[in-house]
């Protein structure tokens, strides 16, 4: 693989978008997953977000196939051994993500590892792994494709160059990068959650209908889409997740997760993916 291969490791939703942009944007990309259908999955989603483009003339046909060429697909890890930077866009399982930077920094000694991860502490992180300097948050958001904002969060011990080639990496996808601490939730997180949070409370107790509190900060706070319908879309067990971390990370009860959020992910009304969160997907 030549000297711009970069590694990417799941190829769930986060992963698809990650590879997708890499691979308009001139990079090979490694796609790594432990389950095989799920690589399938991938490259065949992959491929109808490329054609989406070419539908609307913002990629030639020809374009497309060569990004195509550019993606491999790996059930084993070894494939990552030639990357020069390794996107890690895993489940949000903090042992499971110290397994992998732990075998990552062992397979490659001089790669970056960087992590997706949308809440859980880098400095951890790279205290698993020989030479933690080159660990480094690269934040996407979610459509990858689409949104345009990278949170570049730097470790208690990430060199300046790592960050400096992170911040590179960002630009070369088209995306900007925003620096922030290795803070529980970052910088969007942290502020976009505990609103989630809030508008849950207010249905929890009864002062407006999921449909009321969308509609309110669509029409009210010019936001393109109410809180509720994006937890929805982000997922309300994600949503949980982070409140739990916030609430951990600063032990204020301000961070309180609202006990509505709790019930609905206790039943499985996980938003978008399950058919039903705060608003139905039939
Ligand atoms: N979904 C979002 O909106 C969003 C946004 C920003 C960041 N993130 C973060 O991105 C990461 C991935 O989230 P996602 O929504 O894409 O998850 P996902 O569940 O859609 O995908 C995770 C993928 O990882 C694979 N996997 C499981 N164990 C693995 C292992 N040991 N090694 C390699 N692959 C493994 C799974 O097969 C799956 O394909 C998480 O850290 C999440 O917090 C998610």
């Amino acid at each position: 693989m030549s000297d711009k291969a970069i590694g990417v490791v799941g190829a769930g939703t986060m992963g698809q978008g990650i590879a997708q942009v890499l691979i308009s944007s001139g990079f090979d990309a490694q796609l790594y997953d432990v389950a095989d259908e799920q690589l399938g999955r991938a490259h065949s989603n992959i491929e109808k977000g490329l054609s989406k483009l070419v539908a609307k003339d913002k990629l030639s046909e020809a374009d497309k196939n060569a990004a195509l060429a550019r993606l491999s697909t790996s059930t084993a890890l070894d494939a990552l051994s030639d990357c020069e930077v390794i996107i890690e866009a895993a489940p949000e399982q903090p042992a499971l993500k110290e397994k992998l930077f732990r075998d990552l920094s062992h397979l490659s000694s001089d790669a970056i590892l960087a992590s997706n991860t949308s809440s859980l502490s880098l400095t951890r992180l790279a205290a698993v792994c020989e030479r933690p300097e080159r660990v480094v948050g690269m934040h996407f958001f979610n459509p990858v494709p689409v949104l345009k904002l990278v949170e570049v969060i730097r470790a208690e011990q990430t060199s300046d160059a790592t960050v400096e080639r992170i911040e590179r990496l960002a630009e070369a996808l088209g995306k900007t990068a925003v620096p922030v601490g290795d803070s529980p939730g970052f910088a969007v997180n942290r502020l976009l959650v505990p609103m989630i949070n809030e508008a849950a409370f207010l249905v929890q107790e009864g002062a407006a209908t999921p449909e009321a509190v969308d509609a309110a900060m669509k029409l009210g706070a010019a936001h393109p889409m109410g809180p509720l319908a994006l937890a929805d879309l982000i997922g309300l067990d994600v949503c949980l997740a982070i409140m739990n971390v916030l609430q951990d990370g600063f032990g204020d009860p301000k961070y309180r997760p609202c006990p509505l959020l709790k019930r609905m992910v206790d039943a499985g009304y996980l938003g978008r993916k399950t058919g039903r969160g705060f608003h139905r997907y039939d």
